[in-house]
């Protein structure tokens, strides 16, 4: 077979100079993993094997890499829009090769190699021989492989990019890789993969790290905060963590080699000097030299005097392998316990959701979560509160629906004694109290009677609370969520909402979607039945039942699907299946009365398109401006336009030359 040798890497390998040896390094790579990709018994005539590992695995890997995949979704999607028009598709694997996720349109592709793109087929050097994601897998660096360079023909008319991602302790979790068509590939392509699979894997890191001193530096200021800044972290006793892959670049040692390090060993000072120099919580650069005499602008995150010396141990002990372990425990057993982490189970919308929560997380803003009855919006309110700094303090639920109007405003602002008849002697602490340092929940805010809303409103302003009969006003500290399945917006229209209060507690505004809408049901309802049957459980549903559930448009959502399960559960035994006859026959004559599902793609399965096709007439025309008119409501945002509209991403991207260009967000 013919090699190209000449395709130049695009990565300066530390032990080699020079395009020539970077030449010579990457024929060599290339020989060997065609070397290897022999002895696994591929033969580069064979027809390739476009097989896919079946729905349910691919759920599980999902499920499995789900760190990986929220914190690599967005970055696809904004690696994709500088890509789209191009001919070429992003792909997200599992460390395995295993495609999790695809963007873009494989049209360009003949049929089968667009198959072969899709999530649930697997790029492993053994399964396809040399290529972009296998090799680069196990070489553990990025690389372009083009055309003949692959080892089966099948797959030389691509050309693929793609680097590995590095979890935050160094080790290979996955890849991403843009292929195209191999007449159609650019050189700069590797190095936005390269950049892409960065800002995930910083993304990650910061994450995974939050609570601990954080070191960010640079040798250039201007670079602080840019993607190519180092960060380290360290323990509160000054042992090292871990490091990011530029910070290892930047000081020359390997993850392995840092592990040996200690904060003064590296930065040439105590630790218990940070303080002093640094002075605050969250610093301005100042200059510090590594060890190796480099002197770099460092920016460091701590915590307040007070909590940083209860932890600080003066020693100062290099990282032994116990406290490696420990650190990695305690980290794995963190991202387990996320709740908001637990919570988002594949789907786009859910996964959006989460994403914006995150990145809000501990500024004290206002979340006011909307969605329907039973969409798990106190639940939510929960994560997000047991997600944050405030976890350790109370989190305070209030339904204001449920609350008897007279007594809500006792309830929440509590009352001195002998306030009013009936009050208890010793008085009571309001709500709004029993949550000070803690979060508030003010669920079904809609049902707040007007007249509380104007006192809520102070509250929320000054931060202070007046009990009932009481002289003096008390400071409270609290974090507000609120909820609602109310459209607040037409309650202010008809002046039964205060504007002020709405625009007090809207600092986000997130939207549950519908359990009909999201696309992560099989793997939702296989948790609900696995918090039912606690002890190994091997029971499912049957692709009957499935079929009437994704098909029905469950008004109760979740909780009407706890409920139901719950009951079939008790019926199909923990080892059983469910099937229809598990199913209430109220549910069942539902169904049965269900109007046939319309495919997504259909005018009828849209309303919206279906008034405007009365009044034109050209489908397309019609099918074009009732994208630009979603487009427009959603602020260019393809993808909530296009969940919308119940197309796919591709779907509007296609249209994206025929749609006027002031709508792209
Ligand atoms: N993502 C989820 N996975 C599994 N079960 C869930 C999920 N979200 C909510 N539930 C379950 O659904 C039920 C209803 O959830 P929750 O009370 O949070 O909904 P809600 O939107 O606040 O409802 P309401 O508007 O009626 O107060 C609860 O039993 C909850 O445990």
């Amino acid at each position: 077979m013919q090699v190209n040798i000449a395709t130049p890497i695009l990565q300066r390998h530390p032990n080699t100079t020079g395009a020539c040896a970077e030449a010579e390094d990457f024929s060599r790579l290339i020989a060997q993993s065609h070397a290897r990709s022999t002895d696994y018994g591929i033969c580069s005539r064979d027809e390739a094997d476009y097989s896919t590992h079946g729905h349910s695995s691919l759920l599980a890997a999902l499920d499995e890499n789900r760190f990986l995949f929220q914190h690599a979704a967005p970055v696809m999607e904004s690696l994709y829009a500088q890509i789209v028009n191009t001919h070429s598709v992003v792909l997200l694997t599992a460390a395995n090769g295993l495609v999790l996720h695809s963007l873009g349109d494989p049209d360009f592709l003949d049929t089968a190699s667009k198959v072969a793109l899709m999530p649930g087929v697997e790029w492993s050097e053994k399964s396809k021989g040399t290529n972009a994601i296998g090799t680069a897998l196990h070489e553990k660096r990025p690389l372009l492989i083009a055309g003949g360079q692959h080892f089966m023909n099948a797959n030389q008319s691509l050309t693929c990019s793609c680097a590995p991602i590095f979890d935050p302790h160094g080790q290979v979790i996955g890849a991403l890789d843009v292929t195209s068509d191999h007449r159609r590939s650019h050189l700069h392509t590797l190095a936005l993969v390269r950049m892409s699979g960065q800002m995930i894997e910083n993304h990650m890191f910061t994450e995974t790290f939050s609570g601990e001193l954080c070191i960010r530096f640079h040798a250039r200021p201007e670079f602080l905060g840019t993607l190519v800044e180092g960060i380290v972290v360290f323990s509160p006793d000054g042992r090292f963590l871990s490091a990011n892959r530029s910070a290892q670049f930047q000081i020359g040692l390997t993850l392995e080699s840092l592990r040996a390090h200690t904060f003064s060993s590296l930065f040439g000072i105590p630790i218990s000097r940070l303080h002093e120099i640094f002075g605050r919580t969250v610093t301005q650069p100042h200059q510090l030299n590594l060890f190796s005499g480099l002197s770099v602008w460092c920016q460091v995150k701590m915590k307040p005097v007070g909590q940083w010396l209860q932890g600080l141990d003066m020693s100062s002990a290099p990282a032994s392998a116990s406290s490696k372990a420990q650190a990695d425990t305690a980290t794995k057993r963190k991202l387990q316990l996320s709740s908001l982490r637990y919570l988002d189970t594949g789907d786009p919308q859910i996964s959006a959701v989460i994403r914006k929560l995150c990145m809000v997380r501990n500024h004290d803003i206002p979340i006011m979560i909307l969605g329907e009855t039973g969409t798990g919006k106190d639940l939510m309110a929960q994560a997000i509160h047991s997600d944050s700094a405030r976890a350790g303090q109370p989190f305070v639920s209030v339904n204001c629906a449920s609350i008897p109007e007279t007594l809500i405003e006792s309830e929440l602002f509590g009352y001195e004694e002998g306030a009013f008849t009936g009050a208890r002697k010793k008085g009571a602490t309001g709500k709004i109290q029993q949550a000070h340092g803690g979060t508030l929940f003010l669920d079904e805010i809609g049902d707040m009677p007007r007249q509380l809303q104007a006192r809520l409103l102070r509250v929320l302003q000054d931060r202070k609370v007046s009990p009932l009969g009481a002289s003096k006003e008390v400071e409270v500290d609290v974090s507000i969520i609120c909820a609602t399945n109310k459209n607040l917006k037409a309650m202010i229209a008809q002046g039964a909402f205060r504007e002020d209060l709405y625009y007090r507690l809207n600092g986000l505004v997130v939207r549950l979607p519908a359990l009909r809408e999201r696309s992560d049901f099989e793997l939702v309802a296989q948790r609900i039945l696995g918090t039912l049957c606690s002890k190994k459980p091997t029971i499912g549903l049957t692709a009957e039942v499935m079929s009437l559930f994704k098909n029905y448009s469950w008004p109760g959502n979740f909780r009407q699907l706890h409920n139901l399960l719950r009951t079939a559960v008790v019926m199909a035994g923990c080892d059983g299946r469910i099937d229809t006859l598990h199913l209430p026959d109220d549910f069942l004559e539902e169904v049965a009365q269900m109007p046939m599902a319309e495919p997504v793609d259909s005018p009828i399965a849209n309303p919206a398109m279906v008034a405007m096709d009365n009044d034109a007439g050209n489908l397309h025309d019609v099918t074009l401006a009732a994208m630009a008119q979603t487009l427009r409501l959603h602020k260019g945002n393809v993808s909530t336009t296009a969940k919308a509209l119940g197309v796919s991403r591709n779907t509007i991207y296609r249209k994206k030359d025929l749609l006027p260009p002031d709508i792209w967000g």
